[in-house]
């Protein structure tokens, strides 16, 4: 096993958090968060999951002084040209009210037939050594699944009451988090991220 190191994870949400906790530090990783660290949130400027991925790390970087993991992530329906998108959080005006969100969703979607609910999780992670690392890690892991007519299930966070993975039988919300964490869009990037950081 090799030795410890050190990374700042550059989100403030707690679902993000409890995840890359549960699949790091058993790899010998010692995460702390922006928070510790005094970082405040950047403004998500970017149009794309990698370009506000960018941010967020370059921002932990510069900060802590310690390399940073920063995930950008949403949901992206079909039926509804790929929206929330990027805006997932705020997808309700109000950032990160997951329940309101939710009931968002549900509203656009209320006209929308069984059979016509395709979505995908995205997830974008940078993980970027230092503020000036010219050649951050960018990957990427999608994940697909249904939109449900109601939630179901009380486990993971954000939209994942909602989101049926049709393989199992289950929404996300009644997976468990390890099984969450082997299959989820963040797992799979995750598991490129370090395959490349190995290389
Ligand atoms: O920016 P940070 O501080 O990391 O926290 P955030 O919640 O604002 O994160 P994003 O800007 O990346 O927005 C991602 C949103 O997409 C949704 N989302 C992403 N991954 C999810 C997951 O695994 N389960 C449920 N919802 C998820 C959820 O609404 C998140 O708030
Ligand atoms: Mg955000």
């Amino acid at each position: 096993m090799s030795a410890t190191r050190s990374l700042v994870v550059a989100s403030n949400n707690a679902g993000k958090l409890r995840e890359f906790r549960a699949l790091l530090e058993p790899l010998a990783w010692e995460l702390t968060t922006q928070a510790d660290h005094g970082i405040s949130a950047v403004e998500e400027t970017g149009l794309t999951f990698v370009e506000n991925a960018l941010l967020k790390a370059r921002a932990a970087c510069l900060g802590s002084g310690l390399p940073a993991l920063a995930d950008d992530s949403g949901l992206a329906v079909t039926a509804l040209g790929g929206a929330p998108g990027i805006y997932s959080a705020r997808y309700s005006g109000a950032q990160g009210d997951d329940r309101a969100n939710n009931e968002k969703l549900l509203e656009a979607l209320a006209d929308v037939p069984e059979g016509q609910r395709g979505a995908h999780y995205h997830c974008v992670l940078v993980y970027m050594r230092h503020a000036e690392d010219p050649v951050p890690i960018i990957v990427q892991g999608s994940w697909p699944g249904e939109i449900l007519s109601l939630p179901r299930g009380e486990g993971g966070f954000g939209y994942d009451p909602l989101f049926w993975v049709p393989e199992q039988g289950l929404s996300v919300a009644e997976l468990s988090s390890e099984l969450k964490n082997r299959i989820s869009h963040r797992g799979r990037a995750l598991a490129a991220l370090l395959e490349q950081m190995e290389r």
